[in-house]
């Protein structure tokens, strides 16, 4: 990954468009059937037969696979956060960098990898556990994503339940969809921004805690 020097000329970033559930999705009961026999139809029309021993199981096993890297669908990750402990002797911000992340872009269902930096300042010494952060990142990261929605996602989610004084989210991903087609460029990095409360009106506390990330 490269460091964040990209950053600080995208902020605010633009919100993406589109509708942007933060909540839960229901799981049809029957979903690991029928992706399974999605599955063996695209190895069918790629002429492959599914019934050969090295496919056989394939469907089953793609199916249980996307369940579980698009599992953040079925989940709020904002209850995460719901787990919180006061410290009114705390006045400064948090900050909680390299938080690793797989995602799948939407418009391949490649996937895409990175790291997620999240910080805060708690309003009246409210705080969250740090792990709640990566968990919540995790939960946002596990769905057919765009990288601007993951970084505004985890801003939202932050703000619904913690409503700290500031945020500030920075994500640097890198899409497979990228580096192994269309234009093949692998190690290209992209970085996105929000920042929220103070730390998007007041450039210089912004600066403050982009330099303490980029530390
Ligand atoms: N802004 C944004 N774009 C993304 C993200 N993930 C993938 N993309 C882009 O989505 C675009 C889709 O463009 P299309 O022209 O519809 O699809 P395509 O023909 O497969 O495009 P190429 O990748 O250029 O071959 C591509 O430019 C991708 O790089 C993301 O998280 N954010
Ligand atoms: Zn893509």
């Amino acid at each position: 990954m490269s460091n964040l020097n990209a950053a600080t000329a995208s902020i605010p970033v633009a919100q993406a468009e589109g509708p942007r559930p933060l909540g839960a999705l229901t799981r049809p009961v029957d979903a690991e059937d029928r992706i399974a026999a999605a599955v063996r139809e695209i190895l069918t029309a790629l002429g492959e037969n599914p019934e050969r021993e090295g496919l056989r199981d394939t469907p089953d096993r793609v199916a249980r696979m996307y369940l579980e890297v698009l599992g953040g669908l079925h989940q709020d990750p904002r209850d995460h956060l719901k787990t919180q402990f006061s410290a009114d002797h705390h006045h400064g911000a948090v900050i909680v960098k390299d938080i690793l992340f797989h995602s799948m872009c939407e418009h391949h269902l490649l996937p895409v990898h990175g790291r997620a930096h999240v910080a805060y300042l708690p309003a009246g010494g409210r705080l969250t556990g740090l792990s709640k952060i990566a968990r919540l990142v995790e939960g946002f990261a596990r769905r057919p994503q765009l990288q601007e929605r993951l970084t505004d996602q985890i801003a939202q989610g932050m703000e619904d339940i913690l409503a700290p004084e500031a945020i500030l989210v920075v994500v640097e991903g890198e899409h497979m969809c990228m580096s192994m087609r269309g234009v093949r460029s692998p190690g290209s990095t992209t970085v996105t921004t929000v920042a929220r409360g103070i730390w998007a009106s007041n450039s210089a506390a912004r600066m403050e805690i982009m330099a303490l990330l980029k530390g």
